[in-house]
């Protein structure tokens, strides 16, 4: 550690420069160790007399990869620590409220109506998930203001429980970066954090808006490029994962749009990540790998969700059923990429083994190699029921692997990108995840995209104050579906 931050305070080419010096020094102080030395009474000596260029090339070599290798790794990332956004005990949307919401809305027809339950009560959904604001108005008309009043919520009561956890003091904060996939005011929800924090002038600020789920992760890969890029100065970026769902519920009677009435629920999480070595002992994991695969290329996945008017110009995302073959697909594709990060070598090799093999026999069946010997926790994409069975089934995970998932989805829904934290809350929680375990968080977004982050897991994890499941974890796991 102490050897990588003296190199980090020269450039490249001074560090070249001092290769250069540091080998003249070192042939100059054999060559005359070895002109004075006996020879007859060192053959060792003898032989690297005798084969100086060699020598010399050899430990040129070895000079030369060790400076390359310090100069380009990456500098490690930590997150500090992060915190899930827990509404109100009465913003629950049980199976009455959202009974009692959409009659008394007066806004869908009993045909809708019919679908809406149906589809509510298979979605794997139990009956504390939050709804938006609005839902709880007596005019269930949502508005520009419902619709603030949603994300600010979330945002200052997740970021006001983050700062007080890590001890950060708000000037130390140099990148916002906000990522909302459907509500984009103006001025931005991350303008909105740098006024309400008072952040100072030259903090950096970024809106993420319509990537959809996969956003959270594309976020902190954001924050982790840009504070690798910062040179040598310590810095803190401030990541906010959020959705407004308040002016995207969907009135009308488009089959894939009521869908998304029925599994997305409000959620936000925040989280604080570093580039300064000396809060390490302080981080809860370090981002390892951090991978994006977009597919949008291909129509059909590009299509597969969607924000559109239906026939009678109601707006509203349809989730085509489709959506669930672009994931597999997407996943497929991804996990190829991924592999030779994460694997182990007798793994990587294995499925190199069988990828050949099969491509040989041309039996149609892709080998998924097994993820289980490369992560010890999984937080898999809980999107809904049909894309954490499609994910299981594609990686042959076992109920348990999917059961963080799950039970996420039964608890708080679909709260789009943010669910990959509330996830790793429920480990945390369960107090699964220990020093030295890695990490896992998969995503899938609009557009159409799968993103993965691993992380290294830098203590053994207990459960905040602050966790999401700290009322009812002993209640879970449950029998979603
Ligand atoms: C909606 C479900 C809970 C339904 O559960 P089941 O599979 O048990 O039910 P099912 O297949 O029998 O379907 C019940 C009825 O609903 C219809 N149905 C199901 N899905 C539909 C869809 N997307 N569009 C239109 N109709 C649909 C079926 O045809 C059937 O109608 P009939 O009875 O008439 O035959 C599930 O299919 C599911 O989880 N789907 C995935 C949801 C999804 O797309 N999630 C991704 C969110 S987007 C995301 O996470 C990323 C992002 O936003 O960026």
């Amino acid at each position: 550690m102490k050897l990588k931050s003296l190199l980090s305070i020269f450039t490249p080419i001074q560090l070249l420069q001092a290769s250069f010096f540091t080998l003249l020094t070192l042939s100059l102080t054999l060559h005359a160790v070895l002109s004075f030395t006996p020879t007859l009474l060192n053959p060792h000596l003898l032989l690297l007399s005798q084969h100086k260029a060699l020598l010399f090339s050899f430990l040129y070599c070895i000079i030369l990869t060790l400076l390359a290798y310090l100069c380009t790794r990456p500098r490690p990332v930590y997150l500090l620590n992060y915190s899930c956004f827990k509404p109100d005990h009465d913003r629950k949307c049980s199976y009455e409220v959202c009974e009692y919401f959409v009659r008394r809305s007066k806004r869908f027809s009993e045909v809708s109506e019919n679908f809406m339950r149906g589809i509510y009560l298979k979605s794997g959904l139990g009956n504390e998930a939050y709804a938006p604001p609005f839902i709880f108005q007596t005019d269930y008309e949502a508005r520009l203001r419902s619709a603030v009043q949603e994300a600010e919520e979330g945002m200052i009561t997740a970021v006001d429980s983050l700062l007080s956890k890590t001890n950060v003091p708000i000037s130390m904060i140099d990148t916002v970066i906000v990522t909302c996939g459907m509500f984009t005011p103006s001025p931005s929800l991350a303008s909105l954090l740098v006024n309400h924090y008072k952040l100072g002038d030259s903090v950096k600020s970024y809106n993420l808006s319509g990537m959809g789920c996969s956003s959270g992760a594309a976020a902190v890969d954001l924050a982790a490029r840009l504070l690798r890029s910062g040179g040598k100065t310590a810095g803190y970026a401030l990541v906010v994962v959020t959705e407004s769902i308040s002016l995207n519920w969907y009135f009308g009677d488009d089959r894939s749009m009521l869908v998304t009435n029925c599994i997305f629920r409000v959620g936000c999480a925040a989280a604080l990540m570093t580039n300064d070595g000396a809060r390490r002992r302080d981080a809860k994991l370090e981002l390892l790998h951090s991978l994006r695969t977009h597919h949008g290329a291909d129509d059909s996945a590009y299509a597969a969700a969607y924000q559109a008017e239906d026939t009678h110009g109601n707006v509203g995302v349809a989730l085509k059923k489709d959506l669930i073959r672009v994931a597999g697909e997407g996943l497929r594709s991804h996990i190829k990429k991924l592999a030779p990060r994460v694997l182990p070598v007798v793994q990587m090799v294995n499925y190199g083994y069988r990828a050949v093999m099969g491509a040989l026999k041309k039996d149609g069946k892709p080998h998924v190699p097994d993820f289980t010997t490369a992560f010890e926790h999984m937080c898999v994409h809980t999107g809904g029921k049909a894309v954490i069975e499609t994910v299981g089934r594609l990686m042959r995970l076992s109920d348990d692997l999917t059961e963080p998932a799950r039970m996420c989805l039964h608890r708080f829904g679909n709260t789009s990108s943010s669910l990959v934290f509330y996830e790793l809350a429920y480990f945390e929680a369960k107090n699964r995840v220990k020093k030295g375990d890695r990490v896992w968080m998969l995503a899938f977004g609009t557009g159409f995209k799968v993103c993965s982050l691993v992380w290294k897991s830098l203590q053994d994890s207990c459960m905040d104050a602050d966790n999401p499941w700290m009322d009812c974890i002993h209640r879970y796991p449950v029998k979603a579906w």
